[in-house]
């Protein structure tokens, strides 16, 4: 079980919820260490991020920014978050400089580029050992309406690796099919793994993670037995869960 549990209801949107919580936990972090190690999330988080990050006020020269997973296509396309986070937050803001981002490189074969981001996040971690696992400060996760996160979908084989700590899937049911993604024992080794769910199409699967526990849901498998569990909603996606869920936890 997650060392610590805590569910945040927001009112109508979870942006400042958010970006708030990664500004505290980046100066936190600096406040002890001389890096700030976060993992980002495409699609709704995404958008949360780009359009707030710039605002934040934190030293992002000591931030590395990794990818809890990205979609394997031409930086172009508009599924590559790598693309987002290009567009709509370096090419607007001179503040955050585009060398702290570690992106997955896509012109590879889907299996080489896990393998590659796999080694590039190991290098910066100083962490070579197969057996050691690198430990994120901060993960920023989505969950989608099948409850996937990151790209670890229900029911995929990919849910039971135990060595890769990035790994490829060429079959992902939601498109585009080549991906890779961060693997469970990666996830819950962060030390503060923070999920967001903005909207009334994420209250059914929001209660059947955090009420129901229904670990047939990969976002309820993510629980970082040494690190800090949290669910940031807004009203809308919190509508089917009374009070604070972790109340006696
Ligand atoms: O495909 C993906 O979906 C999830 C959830 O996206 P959302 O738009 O429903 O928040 C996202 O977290 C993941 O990074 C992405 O690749």
């Amino acid at each position: 079980m997650a060392h610590k549990r805590a569910f945040y209801r927001t009112g109508d949107a979870i942006c400042d919820e958010i970006l708030g919580l990664l500004e505290k936990f980046a100066n936190e972090t600096l406040g002890k260490q001389d890096k700030f190690r976060v993992g980002v999330s495409g699609g709704s988080l995404a958008d949360i991020l780009c359009e707030g990050m710039s605002d934040l006020r934190s030293d992002f020269s000591k931030w590395q920014i990794f990818f809890c997973d990205e979609r394997v296509v031409p930086i172009s396309d508009k599924e590559s978050t790598w693309g987002i986070f290009k567009r709509d937050l370096l090419d607007h803001c001179d503040i955050i400089p585009e060398s702290i981002f570690f992106p997955v490189n896509s012109s590879l074969e889907v299996n080489e580029a896990a393998a590659d981001y796999e080694r590039k996040i190991r290098d910066a971690f100083g962490v070579s050992k197969p057996e050691e696992i690198p430990s994120f400060d901060l993960l920023i996760l989505g969950i989608g309406p099948d409850g996937h996160t990151a790209s670890l979908f229900p029911g995929h084989p990919l849910l039971d690796e135990k060595t890769k700590l990035i790994a490829p899937i060429d079959n992902s049911p939601k498109p585009p099919p080549k991906r890779v993604t961060m693997t469970l024992p990666l996830i819950n080794n962060a030390k503060v793994c923070l999920f967001g769910a903005q909207g009334g199409g994420k209250a059914e699967i929001l209660k059947k993670i955090v009420v129901d526990r229904d670990s047939s849901l990969p976002a309820t498998l993510v629980e970082p037995p040494k690190g800090e569990l949290i669910f940031v909603a807004c009203d809308n996606a919190a509508a089917l869960i009374e009070g604070d869920p972790f109340r006696r936890s």
